[in-house]
């Protein structure tokens, strides 16, 4: 006879407080924790303070640590607390750090979502809410999984330290120093670093992700006038701010997706055969993928090149204009500032503040080509993040696949992303120990998007998934 798993217990309370855990998501995803707008950064601090209570009633110690201000828009304003907390210390344990993000994208129901985007909203066996996947979700994926361990009274087998920050959607702004700074303390007995903030490759197999892209982000202003200004009276007699902005945001890349930067494929790695073999055995639907989306067709021709352009190579996308008319209906109306906002996601051996620079070099060419008398300014808010990667052929990859195994009964595909996670690197560097992201979401779970959602089935399977994951790295010997 088969023996029962260590964990079956643990396994049946997750699956018998599910209601409790969609509550207490519920509950994470009315705070409105959008690190993008200085005026939410007391919902940011609320949320920070939310899981602080819920760290403590595990037993961890924890600390609300101070980062400083951040400067925008010429004014110091006040960052969230990064929430650590420590909870086990026995030294005949592996310790791992667990990091994760309660910050979310900013999102209204004016952008076109089906229910109130700060309510959690159950539909299909769906959680659909802004932050619900990334990354409320598998932060309580955590905490509930330790939770199952305790009210089962089964061993939590390791030592855990958490990183928990609300500024990650915005760059990581003070994360770095802070890690550098805890290095030969908070951090110096960490054995592994486990990150679940990614998402399977599609919606049926589970993946480990083993690389992330970085990025730098530039804002572009053109100011005109002091005022705006009636198109009528002043159209045919003044520079537009606008008209230049456009024919600048036209000059950064071309329709199928060629960056026009030169220098900007600076650092990417040759690839590899190797590495091509790799692309070619990833079991993944182009078509399924784009009428997901509702997009027409793939901009990119074959299974292959539409994953080496997500993961492997740098791309550039163009977010937003800040002081355009954006209603409905018509404005005739000249405006006399606009700021466009892009970014550029960046690939392993690439640095942002080099790509920074000849970003940077490369737009005020254009604009001096361009021979407007207006006022033009490039910048950026942050320093940018670091794209990581990893060889994922190793004990700590072994374990979380050995942990997928048992909760969803295959064996997981081993994937890249092409989002960022700027602190990855920077965990790995300080604690120089294997890093790994363990994704709890779905890769139709529309992160940043409308209708953003976890399925049901996830954040439970994910939570025991966790749990399992907590178990396998403590049997690896060291
Ligand atoms: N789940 C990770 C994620 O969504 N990261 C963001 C990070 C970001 C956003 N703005 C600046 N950094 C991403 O867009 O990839
Ligand atoms: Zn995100
Ligand atoms: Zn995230």
């Amino acid at each position: 006879m088969e023996s029962a798993h260590p964990l079956t217990d643990v396994f049946q309370y997750v699956d018998d407080h599910k209601n409790k855990f969609v509550e207490s998501l519920s509950q994470a995803v009315s705070i409105k924790s959008i690190s993008a707008d200085p005026e939410l950064r007391n919902e940011v601090n609320k949320m920070m303070e939310w899981a602080q209570a819920k760290l403590k009633a595990l037993g961890a110690d924890v600390e609300l640590c101070d980062i400083g201000q951040q400067t925008l828009n010429e004014k110091k304003v006040q960052l969230p607390p990064v929430l650590i907390g420590t909870l086990g210390t026995d030294k005949s344990k592996t310790t791992i750090c667990l990091y994760g993000h309660l910050d979310v994208q900013p999102a209204d129901i004016s952008d076109g979502w089906a229910s109130e985007p700060f309510v959690l909203t159950e539909r299909n066996g769906k959680l659909y809410g802004r932050g619900s996947s990334d990354d409320k979700g598998p932060v309580l994926g955590w905490l509930h999984a330790i939770e199952a361990f305790q009210n089962t009274g089964t061993d939590l087998p390791v030592n855990l330290k958490f990183v928990f920050e609300g500024m990650e959607e915005s760059g990581s702004i003070g994360l770095d120093e802070l890690l550098i700074q805890k290095k030969e303390s908070f951090l110096k007995d960490v054995d592994y670093v486990c990150i679940s903030d990614s998402y399977w490759l599609g919606t049926d197999k589970p993946c480990l992700t083993y690389g992330l892209r970085g990025m730098s982000s530039f804002f572009v202003e053109v100011e005109g006038s002091s005022k705006d200004l009636h198109s009528g009276m002043y159209g045919g007699t003044v520079y537009e701010a606008m008209s230049d902005l456009i024919y600048i945001l036209n000059q950064l890349v071309d329709v199928k997706g060629k960056i026009l930067i030169p220098g900007i494929d600076e650092g990417v790695e040759p690839l590899s055969e190797k590495e091509k073999e790799l692309y070619e055995k990833i079991e993944f639907d182009v078509d399924a993928y784009i009428s997901e989306i509702g997009a027409s067709k793939s901009q990119k021709e074959t299974k292959e090149e539409l994953l080496m352009s997500n993961w492997r190579y740098p791309s550039l996308s163009v977010h937003g204009i800040e002081g355009a008319f954006s209603g409905p209906g018509f404005k005739t109306v000249i405006p006399r500032k606009v700021t466009g906002k892009f970014s550029i996601r960046l690939v392993p051996n690439q640095i942002p503040s080099r790509i920074t620079e000849i970003v940077k070099n490369y737009v005020q060419s254009v604009w001096e080509k361009r021979q407007s008398p207006n006022k033009f300014k490039i910048y950026t808010v942050n320093e940018g993040g670091n794209p990581w990667k990893t060889d994922p052929f190793n004990d700590h990859f072994l374990a979380a696949h050995e942990a997928t195994k048992t909760v969803y009964n295959v064996e997981p595909d081993y994937t890249r992303c092409g989002g960022s996670i700027p602190v990855t690197l920077t965990l790995q560097e300080v604690t120089g120990k294997s890093v790994m992201l363990l994704p709890m979401g779905a890769g139709d779970d529309s992160a940043h998007s409308q209708n953003e959602k976890i399925d049901v089935r996830n954040y439970i399977k994910g939570t025991k998934l966790m749990a399992a994951y907590l178990y396998e790295v403590s049997k690896i010997k060291h």
